[in-house]
């Protein structure tokens, strides 16, 4: 499958944002821990969630999924392996070891997946479960957690302010005999939503959305009802998506206050912005400036938007500097932008981009779900046609992608393996 963009159509119109991928990704594992029936609605239908929804039922879990809506029954009885191959697809398959382990007293995680932007290793994650009581071993390419008189709460001081180890270590504590304090933990709105579904279910905790993180474990949880927050990596890049031809564009159904970094950013280089409700607008008035970004944990820039910016970016008035301080391998969208004219460089976690007047449509290859995006954004500003290959990378974080696009005036289309030119 590939995708066709043909550039030099300038977006405007509104888009309705999705529930959050990551959002999503962390509240389906926690719901192992529950018992009973429990319905999650603003679920995004996009691949990582499907693979996260085969894993539950591979354990034990009846799983009813129906666009956005997901119901769950969780039984009395549960298996604590979860399954090689579903398993190693997903970062976020690495969130059920402290669920299990704390439900079940044993996990069998293999280890995770996920987008290649950096080594990733879970020794954070596996650090927190240790301080609550557990032993954690790699066998046979499973993480291997055991606890089997159960979890104690404790203080856990996490090196660096880590999504997954800070979930991981909410939801292991929600189920621990006494009170867990983290420290330094993870501030990502993401991480608010998985504490809110967590009271919903019946657990407690508090301090979600600063770095200390206070759970006091209760014997069980129930199911419950949860609506997952709007996805804010989808809204910028929906944002970004449309300034590469100036705009206007509307995202809709968004929380504002989750994007506010990507806003700072945005004014800084000129972007035009109205922000009401549940709702922002922007637009250009004239050719964006450079600016300088660098990414951060929440509340800092996030790096899931940096390879779009870098997109917006290339056809800025100046010398922009982007980066990147979470992931060490994440500028795999820059060689391809070349293809397309951008003048970029790279040094070390560093990118020079100096703003160019044209981009020009290629053929060229989404190796990662944002670098993907990243590709088709400045596909999307390129003259002619873009042709991007590995879209199974942006079908794993992003719902209806080409509707969504089209529906803002975008010239996008997937066809089925294009015949390369043959040369004799
Ligand atoms: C499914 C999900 O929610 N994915 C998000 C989550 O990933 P994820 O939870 O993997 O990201 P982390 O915050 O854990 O990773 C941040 C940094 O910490 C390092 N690290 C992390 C854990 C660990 O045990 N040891 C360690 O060294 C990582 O290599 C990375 O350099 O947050 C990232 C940072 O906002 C986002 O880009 C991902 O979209
Ligand atoms: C890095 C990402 O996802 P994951 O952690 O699931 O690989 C992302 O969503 O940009």
């Amino acid at each position: 499958m590939q995708l066709v963009v043909e550039g030099g159509h300038p977006l405007s119109g509104e888009v309705l944002i999705s529930g959050a991928k990551n959002a999503a990704l962390a509240i389906l594992p926690a719901l192992a821990m529950t018992q009973g029936n429990s319905l999650l609605t603003n679920i995004p239908d996009i691949a990582d969630v499907r693979v996260m929804l085969r894993i539950l039922e591979e354990i034990g879990c009846a799983v009813e999924h129906d666009g956005e809506r997901v119901r769950l029954e969780v039984p009395a009885h549960l298996n604590p392996e979860v399954p090689y191959s579903e398993g190693k697809q997903l970062r976020a398959s690495s969130l059920l070891l402290g669920p299990l382990v704390a439900r079940l007293g044993e996990a069998r995680v293999p280890l995770p997946g996920g987008c290649k932007i950096g080594s990733r290793p879970i020794d954070l994650h596996l650090k927190a479960l240790e301080a609550l009581g557990a032993q954690c071993v790699v066998e046979h390419g499973f993480v291997v957690a055991r606890a089997p008189l159960g979890l104690h709460g404790g203080p856990i001081y996490l090196d660096f302010p880590s999504v997954g180890a800070t979930e991981n270590a909410i939801m292991a504590a929600a189920l621990a005999q006494g009170t867990t304090v983290i420290h330094n933990a993870a501030r990502e709105p993401e991480i608010v939503d998985l504490a809110t579904a967590l009271n919903r279910f019946g657990a407690r905790v508090v301090g979600a959305g600063t770095d200390v993180i206070r759970v006091k474990g209760v014997d069980g949880l129930s199911g419950g009802e949860h609506s997952i927050i709007p996805d804010r990596i989808e809204t910028g890049t929906y944002l970004l998506a449309g300034l590469m031809g100036g705009g206007p564009v509307v995202v809709s159904h968004v929380i504002p206050t989750h994007i506010e970094p990507l806003l700072a950013k945005l004014e800084e280089a000129g972007v035009r912005l109205m922000v009401g409700g549940d709702q922002v607008r922007a637009w250009l008035d004239e050719r964006p400036r450079a600016v300088q970004v660098k990414t951060l944990p929440y509340p800092g820039f996030p790096t899931d938007l940096q390879p779009q910016i870098t997109s917006f970016l290339l056809q800025a008035e100046g010398t922009s500097i982007v980066t990147e301080r979470i992931f060490e391998d994440r500028f795999g969208h820059v060689d391809e932008l070349k293809r397309l004219g951008a003048r970029i460089k790279t040094e070390g976690r560093t990118a020079v981009i100096e703003g160019v007047e044209r981009l020009s449509g290629a053929p060229i290859t989404a190796t990662d779900l944002r670098q993907g995006a990243s590709l088709v954004l400045a596909g999307l500003a390129a003259e002619g046609e873009t042709v991007i290959d590995g879209l199974e990378h942006l079908d794993r974080g992003y719902e209806h992608l080409e509707e969504k696009l089209a529906a803002l005036g975008a010239r996008v289309h997937r066809v089925e393996g294009i015949q390369e030119p043959v040369w004799v």
